[in-house]
Parts: structure tokens; C-alpha cells; sequence
């Protein structure tokens, strides 16, 4: 049986009645169970492919200022051939002004077009700018938008605030997908990252995604495991499946393995697909390529070989 939660947004009283009566996190066994998952390894084949889901689910990302369409366009051109038969990433994750020039440059591949907006890092302006800005970023080819919640008035209990900020977005996305950054180095505590889980998934949310890469610490283990316990809960409770994106210092092939162990023992197999599951990254898939021609060849390539960030 599933529950129906339409009327528990219908004031903020009732919106923070809800996420108030969550279960607490218990904060050393989260610690204890993600540093735990963490110290499984793979071997050989099951490494092969656990490589190549990774790669397979990369947001491939660049959000400096100092971007240019030029930056952008070999970012894409790396999605789209990583080379020697490497899967494609899932997306390329840009600032709205770069979009159009993404869209074009990964048009026919497959790999979606994923824009941060809602004015990125920080959130801090109007609703309507926030609108606007993801209704411009999916005008110009964006399949995906990542917006980042008011943590402001997170903290202060505004919650409703929050949540209609969320539909208002979603509104605005149209067909594309939605997720909502938390920026949980900014929560303060678990029992907010589980809070800010539930109400991003109440309000529409299609990913819930960790951090936006600017505020450490980003993508830990045991936040991006309360995640994937949000979502499992909230399927279990409403039927509706919700896709995570840990972002934000994810560097290594053993950082992006450990999350695939992390779904896979938390949320289950169901979310170990790119349509549920991304890692969100700039830099991991230079690893990742290096870690696959290692296991196929024994040896590394050269520093040269690949196009590094
Ligand atoms: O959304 C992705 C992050 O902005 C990337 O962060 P990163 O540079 O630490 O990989």
C-alpha cells in the first residue's frame, strides 16, 4: 500500500510536522556502515565492469567562471569518445550561457545536456530569476536542470519556502528532468540532509543530488548513504522511484566504486543505472579511463594519453 502526501505541504506547520517526525539519523552508525561499505574491493572482471556502469553515469562536469565554449566543446568531445570502446557518460553538466554551444556538441550522441541554474552556487535571488534562468537554459537544449535549494530558509524553517521554490522550478523544467541540490556541507547535521531529502522528493524532485562542488565537505559516503535510504523509503512509501547524484570531490575510481557499493547495499540494484544514479564530477573520468586501460593492457598509459582537465 502506498501513502499519499498531498496535504502535508498544505501550510509550513504541517510541512515541518512532517519532516520533524522523520526517525533521526543515528550519526555514528551512518559513519560506521558508509566507512564499512567503503572498505569492500572488487576484483578483476566485476572491476571491468563496475568501470565501465561508472563511466557510464558520469554528469561530466565544468562550472568555473573562467569557462569558454571552447572548454566546453572538449569536455563534450570527451563524452561523447571517451575511446577505446569506453562507454559514453550519462551528461555534460554546464551554466546556462554554455548550453547551446553543449547541445550542439553533443547532439545525436546520446549524452544529455544537464545545466546548473536557479542561479548557481548560491541560490540567492529572486524566484522569478530563478525561474527565468531554467526556463532559458531548457530554451536553449538543457535535458536536465540542477537546481540548488534555499538553504537560507531551510535553516530558518522556512520549508514551505522551499518547496514551492521546488514546484516553481519544476513547473518551469517542462520535460526535463529536475534535481535538486541540497548542498548538505551547508545542513548541519544528518537529520537535515534526510529533512531536505524528503521535502526536495515531496515537491517533484526527479534526483536528489549532494552538493553543488563549491562548499566542503561535498559527496561524503555517509551523506550520500542517507540519501539513497530517502529514496528507497520514499518508493517504498509512495511508489514513485527518485534518483541520487552525489557531486563534489569525486576523484578516483576507488571513490566512484565505492559509491556503486554504496547503492547497490543501500537503495538496491534498481538504482544502478544512469537513469537513477549519477556521480557528478569533474575530473573522475580521467581516472576511471586510466583504471580501465590498466586492467585491460596491465599497464598504465602514458600521462599524454589522455586529455586531462
Ligand atoms: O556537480 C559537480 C561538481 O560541481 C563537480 O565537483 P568536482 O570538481 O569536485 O568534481
Amino acid at each position: 500500500m502506498t501513502t499519499s502526501f498531498a496535504d502535508v505541504a498544505a501550510s509550513n506547520a504541517t510541512l515541518r510536522a512532517f519532516l520533524h517526525g522523520l526517525p533521526g539519523v543515528d550519526r555514528v552508525g551512518a559513519d560506521q556502515r558508509a566507512a564499512m561499505l567503503g572498505t569492500r574491493s572488487i576484483k578483476t572482471t566485476a572491476k571491468a565492469q563496475a568501470i565501465d556502469l561508472a563511466i557510464s553515469m558520469v554528469d561530466l562536469t565544468t562550472l568555473e567562471g573562467a569557462d569558454t565554449p571552447g572548454k566546453v566543446r572538449a569536455m563534450c568531445a570527451k563524452a561523447t569518445h571517451p575511446g577505446d570502446g569506453a562507454p559514453t557518460v550519462a551528461a555534460v553538466c554546464v551554466y546556462p550561457d554554455l548550453v547551446a554551444v553543449a547541445a550542439e556538441a553533443v547532439a545525436g550522441s546520446g549524452v544529455k545536456v544537464a545545466s546548473v541554474a536557479t542561479a548557481f552556487p548560491s541560490g540567492r535571488t529572486s524566484l522569478e530569476v530563478k525561474v527565468t534562468d531554467t526556463a532559458l537554459a531548457v530554451g536553449a537544449g538543457a535535458d536536465e536542470i540542477d537546481m540548488v535549494i534555499d538553504r537560507g530558509a531551510f535553516l530558518s524553517g522556512d520549508y514551505l519556502k522551499v518547496f514551492e521554490e521546488i514546484v516553481a522550478v519544476k513547473a518551469a523544467c517542462g520535460e526535463a528532468h529536475l534535481k535538486v541540490i541540497l548542498e548538505t556541507g551547508e545542513l548541519s547535521t544528518y537529520d537535515n540532509v534526510r529533512r531536505a531529502s524528503w521535502l526536495a522528493m515531496l515537491a517533484g524532485a526527479d534526483f536528489i543530488k549532494t552538493s553543488t562542488g563549491k562548499v566542503s565537505p561535498a559527496a561524503t559516503p555517509p551523506v550520500t548513504l542517507i540519501m539513497l535510504e530517502a529514496v528507497r523509503d520514499f518508493r517504498d512509501q509512495t511508489g514513485r522511484q527518485v534518483g541520487v547524484k552525489p557531486a563534489g570531490g569525486i576523484r578516483t575510481t576507488k571513490d566512484a566504486i565505492k559509491n556503486l557499493v554504496l547503492v547497490h547495499e543501500t537503495a538496491g540494484d534498481d538504482w544502478l543505472t544512469p537513469d537513477w544514479f549519477r556521480l557528478g564530477a569533474s575530473s573522475v573520468l580521467n581516472d576511471l579511463l586510466m583504471q580501465r586501460q590498466k586492467l585491460s593492457t596491465g599497464r598504465y598509459a602514458g600521462p599524454d594519453y589522455f586529455t586531462l582537465d
